[in-house]
């Protein structure tokens, strides 16, 4: 898993205060990387005490650690609503947020935008006045290069993902590509998401605009609360 500036503490401050919001009977949008995972092993806590909540991963590595966890699962495909989504951010400034340091934004952007609420759980190292953290694009295999042309031509600098244990590229749960593409600051994220979403061979990109309800921020001593 990578590994991000903040602490382990801020991340399990902003996770188990999200997870205050998981009721019985509820079913939860599990997001993926090292900031939701504290909030995975707190439903799982909150589970194992007997409450009756459902879980819909977005990655093979949330579904593996909900499993640990006790957490009953269910695929997207199998339930009519979500209740309740908490998931990680790169970055997140205002509504906006880019996703997919992990490669598991094109899942996450699924369930995170059909949950009746989407819970953001975040570090300061997170929170920005504007987005410029590279955007992971998504792409068919076979557009790795025609995307990454489309990107330089939109102004960004696109760079294919390199698998850090193996040799050769990531490749995400889906089979595909990812392109971290650096555009630098980011005035209109609204914009740029249409843009790349336009793009022929793109599956997903990581800019999350105007999907989440609240942005939870561990800090060294509590919580702040970023609404959206
Ligand atoms: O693909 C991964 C996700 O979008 C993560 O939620 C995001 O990268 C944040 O992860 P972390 O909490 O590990 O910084």
């Amino acid at each position: 898993m990578k590994t991000t500036g903040g602490t382990d503490e801020q991340k399990r401050r902003a996770a188990e205060t999200a997870v205050e919001a998981v009721e019985d009977g509820m079913v939860v949008g599990l997001g993926t990387g090292s900031t939701t995972a504290f909030a995975i092993r707190a439903i799982g806590d909150l589970v194992a005490d007997g409450m009756d909540v459902r879980g819909v991963p977005t990655s093979f590595a949330s579904r593996e650690l909900a499993r640990e966890c006790g957490i009953p699962l269910a695929d997207l495909d199998e339930i009519d609503a979500v209740d309740l989504a908490i998931d990680g951010a790169d970055q997140v400034a205002g509504d906006a947020l880019v996703k997919g340091g992990g490669a598991a934004h094109a899942r996450e952007k699924v369930v995170d935008a059909f949950a009746d609420r989407f819970l953001v759980v975040a570090d300061p190292s997170k929170v920005a006045d504007v987005l410029s953290h590279p955007v992971p694009v998504e792409v068919l295999p076979a557009a790795r290069t025609t995307v990454a042309a489309a990107v330089s031509d939109l102004g960004g600098d696109p760079e294919l993902r390199r698998a850090e244990r193996k040799d050769g590229p990531v490749v995400t749960d889906n089979g595909n590509l990812v392109l971290d593409c650096d555009f630098g600051p980011i005035d209109d994220p609204a914009a740029l998401a249409a843009s790349l979403s336009a793009l022929p061979g793109v599956v997903e990109h990581g800019i999350f605009v105007g999907l989440a309800d609240v942005v939870y921020v561990g800090t060294e001593d509590g919580v702040d609360v970023l609404d959206c």
